[in-house]
């Protein structure tokens, strides 16, 4: 049984589309990441999920239930971070976290709660209302494990965190994954978080799904990007000619910029080897760039000399 399985979901606001035709599976006991640029439809899949809103068609399964109406003793076994917390303002942190604890049930003293504030550098003392948007997070991360759910739902949870609290965060997440076999399914547009945490990772561009594979079949078909000029002797139409091999490629006072792939790379150097190359330079593309070439909007592709 799944935790997550999307049957051709879709959902549309007047007509407008907030995703299309989405069939994904994240397996139990999973990290799964979610990635894909502003309004790509990364919330809305979220919101469909926990039944804050009903798809247009398709069908939803969540643990195994299928989502059919409001079912409360299933939402019970969802934990939820949103990406923007709105709380009791004048509650202090310590308050709304013991109010959400009687709440559910959740024995706090039992539970990993405090470490994990203390770990996250969390002030609980605070009124909410004057809350830093950071530790406004924490807070939302405490109350999103307060309930030992099977399954855990975040929506871009290290906006607002500093680098040293998201690698706790990050650790207290593979954590809680290996001692409880929670689910674990976020969204972020950071690629290099889908790197550090996950196994498999799902690409949502403009409302479609475009790619669900595992974060290491994604860095295997990394391709290169080779910049290269010649001494003048050369009348560049070789050279023309291999990097016509890239439509997107850049020639530019006097050096060449183009992408090859992996499989082209020795053929495309044994050709370079015959030329009279100046300079020359090889880089394997970053998983971050390769998210900005292929999978943002082309309108948003960025000018690939910024790249190299
Ligand atoms: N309540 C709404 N009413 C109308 N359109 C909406 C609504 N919510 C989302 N949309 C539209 O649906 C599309 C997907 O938006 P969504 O918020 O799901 O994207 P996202 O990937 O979460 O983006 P971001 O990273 O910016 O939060 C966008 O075109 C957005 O304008």
């Amino acid at each position: 049984m799944s935790a997550i399985l999307l049957r051709n979901l879709t959902k549309t606001y007047n007509g407008k589309r907030g995703v299309i035709d989405l069939n994904l599976k994240v397996e139990r006991g999973e990290i799964f990441g979610f990635i894909g640029p502003n309004g790509a439809g990364k919330s809305t899949t979220i919101r469909l999920l926990l039944q804050l809103i009903a798809p247009t068609s398709g069908e939803i399964f969540v643990l195994g239930h299928r989502i059919h109406g409001d079912d409360p003793s299933l939402r019970r076994k969802i934990g939820y971070l949103p990406s923007e917390i709105r709380l009791y303002p004048d509650m202090s942190g310590h308050q709304v976290l013991s109010f959400a604890a009687s709440v559910h049930g959740a024995d706090l003293k039992k539970s990993r709660i405090h470490d994990y504030a203390e770990r996250l550098q969390w002030n609980g003392k605070q009124k909410i209302k004057s809350y830093s948007l950071g530790n406004r997070k924490k807070l939302g991360i405490l109350l999103s494990l307060i309930h030992n759910p099977e399954l855990l739902i975040l929506d871009e949870p290290t906006s607002g965190l500093d680098p040293l609290v998201q690698q706790q965060f990050f650790q207290i997440l593979r954590e809680w994954n290996e001692l409880k076999g929670t689910t674990v399914f976020f969204s972020t547009h950071i690629l290099t978080e889908v790197e550090k945490l996950c196994d498999h990772v799902a690409i949502i561009r403009d409302g479609r799904l475009r790619q669900v594979s595992t974060v290491s079949e994604i860095s295997d078909i990394s391709d290169h990007f080779i910049e290269v000029s010649c001494f003048p002797k050369d009348d560049g139409l070789q050279l023309r000619e291999l990097y016509q091999m890239d439509p997107r490629a850049k020639y530019e006072d006097g050096v060449y910029r183009f992408r090859v792939q992996d499989k082209e790379l020795c053929s495309v150097l044994a050709m370079l080897s015959r030329m009279p190359v100046k300079n020359l330079s090889v880089r394997r593309m970053s998983l971050e760039e390769k998210f900005m070439c292929e999978y943002a909007s082309e309108a948003n592709v960025p000018d690939r000399r910024a790249l190299i």
